[in-house]
């Protein structure tokens, strides 16, 4: 057992139990809500970069199994927990947390009181941090990395199945992305993240989902000018960073949000019929609200309870649509996979729409 320490940019430092077998990294420390699904958390590549503090006081019980993974790799750069389970039982697991941190070389920290944490992010907004071994190195150096080229498949992937034909432009997609749109029987191809307008159109889509991915969305202004041209071409769909790409791609603005949403429990409403929707989410960044009731072409769609911000968008007349939350779930609640099922019929409606034009 060695000690460490979990230092942040505010002056605060913690001392805990390290984890994992790498002595230091640092990153944004961002807190998820979650009371269950570490592994789809750690996972998720739009976490590339971060520190992730647990809320939830245990994680690990249950273990770490094949199926529940979000990516071939883990791209976070580290956990902190309040408790460790070191001996986790469950019928599908294959490794315990701490082994998939060391297996992937990821920092990890633990007997912290993450409350006190979530306390200081809430009141000091967003903050760097780092896990060490040393609680004097407080030196925090900028962090410029553009993840999205680590996290992005590197090659074009084929799925076959029987309905329309999608195009998945992969910023970092979480595979429960695939998943649902394969449950809907969907051709899926995954591009590369920067694949250009004509290599899509030469793949001859029925219809295009934007993933969602890591950092700023503002990192990928140069691709908003074919984002814009693809998504007036094909019924689209955006997820997260898609979504906030789908809007800054239409005239809109993106801000970082002060903390940020990331649990299982986002309460979102349907502007169209007042519904509301307990929605899994992991974002840092939003839509701003006045960049969309200025636009003349996009109305809102959803919008969040607890904050009010932006949950969904869409075009007034194309079949362009976009949410903030995830409706692939995963983890976290599946009330929205209905939004998998209205973009389906958006294609098939859209077959018309692009037709009468
Ligand atoms: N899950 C996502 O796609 C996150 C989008 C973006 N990186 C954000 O933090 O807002």
């Amino acid at each position: 057992m060695q000690k460490g320490y979990l230092l942040l940019e505010t002056g605060h430092v913690f001392e805990g139990t390290l984890l994992g077998n790498s002595l230091e990294s640092t990153g944004e420390v961002v807190f998820n809500t979650s009371m269950t699904g570490y592994q789809e958390i750690m996972s998720d590549p739009s976490y590339a970069g971060q520190i992730i503090v647990f809320c939830y006081p245990l994680v690990g019980n249950y273990g770490i199994n094949e199926a529940d993974f979000e990516s071939n790799k883990l791209y976070i750069r580290g956990i902190v927990t309040g408790e460790i389970c070191v001996n986790p039982q469950h019928f599908q697991m294959k490794e315990t947390t701490v082994d998939t941190l060391n297996r992937n070389g990821i920092n990890g920290l633990t007997g912290v009181d993450t409350r006190q944490i979530v306390k200081i992010i809430r009141k000091y907004g967003s903050v760097k941090g780092k896990i060490t071994t040393n609680p004097s190195n407080v030196s925090f150096n900028a962090d410029t990395t553009f993840f999205i080229d680590q996290v992005s498949t590197k090659s074009i992937q084929k799925y076959s199945n029987d309905g329309p034909h999608v195009v998945l432009i992969d910023y970092g997609s979480k595979k429960s992305i695939l998943r649902a749109l394969l449950n809907e029987n969907c051709k899926v191809t995954v591009v590369p993240y920067n694949t250009t307008l004509v290599e899509i159109q030469k793949l001859n889509p029925d219809g295009i989902v934007l993933s969602n991915g890591p950092g700023d969305p503002m990192a990928l202004s140069e691709y908003l000018k074919d984002i814009k041209l693809i998504t007036e071409m094909y019924p689209t769909l955006g997820i997260c960073l898609g979504h906030q790409l789908i809007a800054l791609a239409h005239g809109g603005k993106t801000t970082k949000l002060p903390f940020g949403h990331r649990g299982g429990n986002h309460p979102v409403k349907e502007v169209e019929t007042g519904k509301v929707f307990i929605t899994s989410q992991n974002h840092g960044y939003v839509v701003d609200e006045k960049s969309i009731i200025n636009n003349q072409n996009f109305h809102i769609t959803y919008f969040n309870i607890n904050d009010r911000t932006v949950e969904g968008i869409r075009h007034k007349q194309l079949p362009i649509s976009s949410v903030q939350f995830h409706p692939e779930a995963n983890p976290g609640p599946q009330d929205t996979e209905h939004i998998f099922k209205k973009f389906i019929k958006n294609i098939h409606q859209g077959e018309l729409t692009y037709a009468a034009q």
